[in-house]
């Protein structure tokens, strides 16, 4: 089967763990190439956990996982690498290197994942950043951005090597409401054009505004829209 029909994430009966401990049981789903899915759940029901397993940070025990081709049942740690080149993670916190300009911030990242080519750098560049909004940002410091713009910067980079998907955990919760939808409107527009997008997020106002597939983390289990209808309101 060619790699782009398959789906880019696919977990077959996984357990979630942090540490000893037992986060999320007998878990499987599958996001297609393109697809949006929220991530839901009160805090401490393992959203973080389920993506840094996804992205190769955190390990698991049982059952089977497949991101972006890569099998991290067998990956080698040497190859995590190349499985981050084919996703983008974007946190709350921002993490841009305070002290280095906004190119300086994306050239550390390109450099890091094999870039070469100056002119093809900065053409990259270039794009990424007209396609977050922020075209005249490149010689700008993290301080002299609002959040808003910084979370911009964080997104054009995780869009530097064209990921399969974007995993992305709270991505608006430092963001006031009006800057939040801003951004979110910027992960619709990214999916649009056919990136997948997990998102973890409290923001009950997107997914009422902006249905799609819901997973949740509740009590231990995954509950999926796409099986089970199941109730969204409520704390989470
Ligand atoms: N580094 C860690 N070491 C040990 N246990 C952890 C660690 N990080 C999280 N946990 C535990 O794992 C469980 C799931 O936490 P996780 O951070 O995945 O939840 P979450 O749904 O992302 O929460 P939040 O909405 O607050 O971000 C919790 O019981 C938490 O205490």
């Amino acid at each position: 089967m060619e790699l782009n029909s398959r789906p880019v994430v696919e977990v077959s009966e996984t357990d979630i763990y942090q540490e000893s401990h037992t986060v999320l049981s007998d878990i499987s789903f599958k996001i297609e190439k393109g697809e949006f899915v929220y991530l839901i759940g009160r805090t401490g029901s393992g959203k973080s956990s389920l993506l840094k397993t996804l992205y190769a940070d955190l390990a698991f025990h049982k059952g089977a996982i497949e991101v972006a081709g890569y099998d991290l049942t067998k990956i080698k740690s040497k190859n995590i690498p190349y499985l981050r080149r084919k996703i983008g993670i974007i946190f709350q916190d921002f993490q841009l290197f305070p002290d280095r300009t906004v190119t300086e911030n994306l050239t550390f990242v390109m450099r890091a994942t094999g870039w070469k080519d100056r002119t093809k750098m900065k053409g990259r560049l270039a794009e990424v950043l007209m396609r977050v909004g922020l075209g005249a940002a490149a010689e700008k410091m993290p301080h002299q951005l609002s959040g808003g713009e910084q979370q911009r910067v964080v997104i054009a980079r995780a869009l530097i090597n064209e990921p399969l998907i974007l995993f992305a955990d709270e991505p608006t919760g430092n963001l006031d409401p009006e800057v939040s939808s801003g951004i979110f409107g910027l992960f619709k527009e990214i999916n649009r054009s056919g990136t997948s997008v997990l998102m973890a997020t409290h923001n009950h106002k997107f997914i009422e505004d902006h249905p799609a597939r819901v997973l949740k983390c509740d009590e231990g289990k995954l509950l999926d829209s796409a099986e089970h209808e199941f109730e969204l309101s409520g704390h989470y």
